[in-house]
């Protein structure tokens, strides 16, 4: 499991690695400048770096050991620009041309980052940011963007931007983050469309803003370098502050007949509208579900069975009928909302799927009905995942939507976490950076992002697709997170082993492929 830190969390390991003597400052300075200029050498000479990359780096363009090398570095004012020195430093003694410039005065700067600015000193000059004019940039010329890390806290100043926005042809490694980017939330503080990094080093482990909103594509590919805190874990911090990635749980079947591996069952909407329903009860038997059940409404019987074969179908017509299938305890998880449509009678079989206390999964039209009526809120329980998209989201916890585009200190893992608390039960929030949370404060992010990219993902019916998975792993017993998580997951690795072309009926078929691998 790898936890992902806001920039107050990084701050508190450090600073605890410092107070407790494990290691300096200086040390820890020097480490991320080495783990830096590793990076860049392996990415020049196009080979394997010492870091796990996460992404795919483009040819490093224009440079070769033959031709020599040139860089431009460019500190900040704070420590994020002391890395700069020590990179500078250690290209220089690698054989580079390096040109540094600084934003501010150098009087200002203070501790390690003032002391390897002295060292530099006796390499090199140090002139102005506003000295950085455009004619400098020669194409060839690497661009080390040290100028803000996990300190940046209001918008860039001018000067920033028009550097930046001059370097958009040339390599770019961005130590930490890219300046500008908020290393908590992932979004970028400019109102400029700024270059993204080719190559983005951190350190010790990925901060949230790496993998939350725009920070993957303006990262570009992700290394992450030890710098003397690799045997200090998260301990500091209480369960409820921990944001982890995604990971599978065990899913090895034991044995057993087809009823000891659950039953789901997938409500669908009327003539016309089961496909999404369909997408959902596929996927929950690929992943596993000893049994899956559509129920329909008694018109849409024909037009599903002309559809199904492993899958059963049974007619739901009223609330009653829905009642009377409730009574078989086989059916052991639900999936209600995809294709479900919006009238009072489906509002009515809502509650009572909730009212059976099953575990269930609520999507699409199901989250459409529960935010117009508290009395379905209300019902909500321990067992049930919501999985819903930005816009049903916005619908179902406005203030909380609101919070998160317009309050600077809130990330989308906290508002999650605050969504899970209010109703009671676990919360997916969709999108390439899909966050889940459970009510106690458990939380996690399953990024589509860098070797896990998966654009495609975003085609119709591929939300229906995960409202089964989840469901289809609750019936085989897997508890509403760990299959909240699970499935998300498997979602994504389908999507990445297919790869472009994709469309979410492909989605359940891959699912076999990428079983076996997680298995081998
Ligand atoms: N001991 C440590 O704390 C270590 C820190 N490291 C580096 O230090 C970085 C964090 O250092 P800092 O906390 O000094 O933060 P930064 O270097 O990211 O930036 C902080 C400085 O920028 C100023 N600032 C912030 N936003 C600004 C804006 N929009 N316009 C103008 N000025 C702005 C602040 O007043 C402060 O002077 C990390 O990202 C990492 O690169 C690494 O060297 C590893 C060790
Ligand atoms: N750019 C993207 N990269 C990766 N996954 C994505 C991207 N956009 C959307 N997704 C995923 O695709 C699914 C879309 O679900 P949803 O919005 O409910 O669509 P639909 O209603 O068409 O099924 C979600 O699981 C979401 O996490
Ligand atoms: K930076």
């Amino acid at each position: 499991m790898t936890e992902l830190l806001t920039s107050a969390q990084m701050r508190a390991i450090e600073a605890d690695a410092i107070a407790t003597g494990h290691v300096s400052g200086l040390e820890m300075m020097e480490a991320a400048g080495s783990g830096v200029v590793a990076a860049i050498l392996a990415w020049r000479d196009g080979r394997d770096g010492p870091l796990s990359l996460h992404g795919k780096l483009p040819r490093f363009f224009g440079q070769t050991v033959e031709t020599g090398a040139s860089a431009v570095v460019l500190c900040g004012p704070g420590n994020n620009g002391g890395d700069g020195f020590v990179i500078g430093r250690l290209l220089h003694r690698a054989g580079w041309a390096v040109e540094v410039f600084l934003l501010g005065d150098p009087e200002a700067l203070r501790g390690d980052a003032r002391t390897n600015y002295e060292h530099w000193l006796e390499i090199g000059d140090v002139r102005p940011l506003s000295d950085c004019t455009s004619d400098r940039w020669i194409k060839q010329t690497l661009v080390v963007d040290a100028l803000f890390g996990t300190g940046l806290t209001r918008h860039l100043p001018d000067v920033v931007e028009n550097v930046l926005m001059a370097t958009a042809n040339c390599p770019r490694v961005a130590v930490d983050v890219p300046s500008g980017l908020c290393a908590d939330r992932g979004v970028v503080l400019s109102e400029r469309s700024l270059p993204a990094a080719h190559l983005t080093v951190t350190f010790h482990r990925p901060k949230l803003g790496h993998l939350l909103a725009d920070g993957p594509t303006q990262c570009g590919a992700l290394a992450v370098a030890d710098i003397g805190l690799a045997a200090r874990g998260i301990a500091p911090f209480k369960h409820d502050q921990v944001v982890s990635e995604a990971v599978p749980s065990d899913l090895r079947k034991q044995q057993g007949h087809k009823y000891s591996h659950g039953h789901a069952l997938v409500l669908s909407g009327g003539v016309g509208r089961g496909g999404a329903a369909r997408l959902a009860a596929r996927a929950a038997l690929r992943v596993g579900a000893g049994a899956v059940t559509i129920g329909c409404p008694p018109a849409a019987m024909i037009e599903n069975a002309a559809q199904l074969n492993a899958i059963m179908l049974q007619a739901v017509g009223d609330v009653g009928a829905l009642d009377a299938i409730l009574d078989d305890s086989r059916i052991n998880a639900l999936c209600v909302g995809p294709g479900f449509g919006l009238s009072e009678d489906r509002a009515d079989k809502l509650h009572a799927l909730l009212k059976s206390g099953r575990a269930a999964v609520i999507d699409a039209d199901a989250l459409t009905l529960l935010s117009k009526d508290a009395d379905l809120r209300g019902a909500l329980h321990g067992k049930c995942v919501l999985t819903p998209h930005a816009g049903e989201f916005a619908r179902l916890f406005p203030d909380l939507a609101d919070a998160m585009d317009s309050t600077p200190d809130r990330n989308k893992t906290e508002i999650v976490r605050m969504a899970a608390a209010d109703v009671g039960c676990v919360v997916v929030f969709k999108g390439a950076d899909t966050v889940i949370a459970d009510p106690t404060g458990t939380c996690c992010v399953n990024a589509s992002a860098y070797h896990r990219a998966a654009p495609w993902l975003a085609t119709a019916g591929s939300g229906d697709v995960l409202a089964g998975l989840i469901a289809g792993l609750m019936a085989r017993g897997v508890t509403p997170w760990d299959a909240a998580q699970t499935g998300a997951w498997l979602h994504t690795e389908s999507a990445v082993s297919f790869g472009p072309g994709l469309i979410a009926e492909d989605l359940p078929e891959e699912l076999p492929n990428v079983l076996q691998n997680i298995a081998s």
